[in-house]
């Protein structure tokens, strides 16, 4: 579990984060929603610990970052895994290599021991036949599932995913989405989703942050936020042509 409270962050005279309070809980797909420019991104990174806050409190299963000595701010970053946006492989690098990468930062084990974890995430997102292949050689959904590989490889308690879906068809982002959500669960993991996408909050939005203006504007599950009246979340939920086209849809009773 991560809980915010309240969380501010300024750029120069830019007040980006203006007090966000919210539990991001374990086992579940936390997603992070809103505009361009509401602060998602920010707030992530806070958790993180790639900025710092201004003011507020950020505790990780209980215990605030402010009161981790260096040794457990090192190993807070060990029990974190990151999905970049665009997967962000290296392209020189095999996809065992690749999900090598940070198990060798991180772990001491033998090279058999390493190889074998590798081989077991692999064989967990379904690409134990792909591990000798380069990125350049594979599908990008192959390559979500390679990231999500190599970010799930040295066990984290944290994932953080920024856009998981961007640049995929709906049935690949579908999968995708299916495959965050089922490693959540399995592994007990506290993920941390930030998405554009209306199709994932549908699919895996299990408790949802609505972030607007850097303000925590609504908050609730996926079953809640497509019957709210709150304008603000209807304004952002039916922007898109699909949904509004939906909505219409089952108002005329179609
Ligand atoms: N390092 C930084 N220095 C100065 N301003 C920043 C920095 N990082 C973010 N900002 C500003 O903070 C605001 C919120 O940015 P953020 O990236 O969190 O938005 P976002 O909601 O993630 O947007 P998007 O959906 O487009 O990725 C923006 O105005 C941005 O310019």
């Amino acid at each position: 579990m991560i809980e915010v409270k309240g969380l501010q962050k300024s750029f120069d005279d830019e007040h980006i984060l203006r007090g966000i309070d919210f539990v991001f809980e374990t086992g579940k797909t936390n997603l992070i929603i809103g505009q361009s420019g509401s602060g998602k991104s920010v707030l992530m990174k806070c958790m993180l610990g790639l900025f710092t806050p201004d003011e507020g409190i950020i505790e990780y299963d209980g215990k605030p970052y402010s009161s981790f000595s260096d040794e457990q701010k090192r190993g807070l970053r060990q029990e974190m895994g990151m999905l970049f946006q665009g997967g962000a492989l290296f392209d020189s690098m095999t996809v065992q290599e690749n999900v090598m990468f940070p198990l060798r930062m991180f772990t001491k084990k033998k090279k058999r021991d390493l190889k074998d974890r590798v081989d077991e995430v692999l064989e967990r997102v379904n690409l134990a036949d792909s591990g000798k292949k380069y990125p350049s050689e594979i599908s990008g959904g192959m390559q979500k599932r390679v990231a999500i590989a190599r970010a799930i490889v040295n066990r984290p308690k944290y994932l953080f995913c920024d856009e998981p879906n961007s640049g995929l068809d709906p049935r690949t982002a579908t999968v995708i989405d299916n495959l965050i959500h089922e490693l959540t669960v399995e592994y007990d993991i506290t993920t941390v989703v930030i998405t554009h996408d209306m199709n994932s909050v549908l699919e895996i939005g299990e408790n949802i942050a609505f972030l607007k203006d850097g303000v925590l504007a609504w908050k609730g599950d996926k079953s809640k936020v497509f019957k709210t009246d709150d304008k603000t979340v209807t304004d952002f939920v039916y922007s898109s042509d699909l949904f509004k086209k939906v909505r219409d849809a089952q108002q005329q009773g179609l």
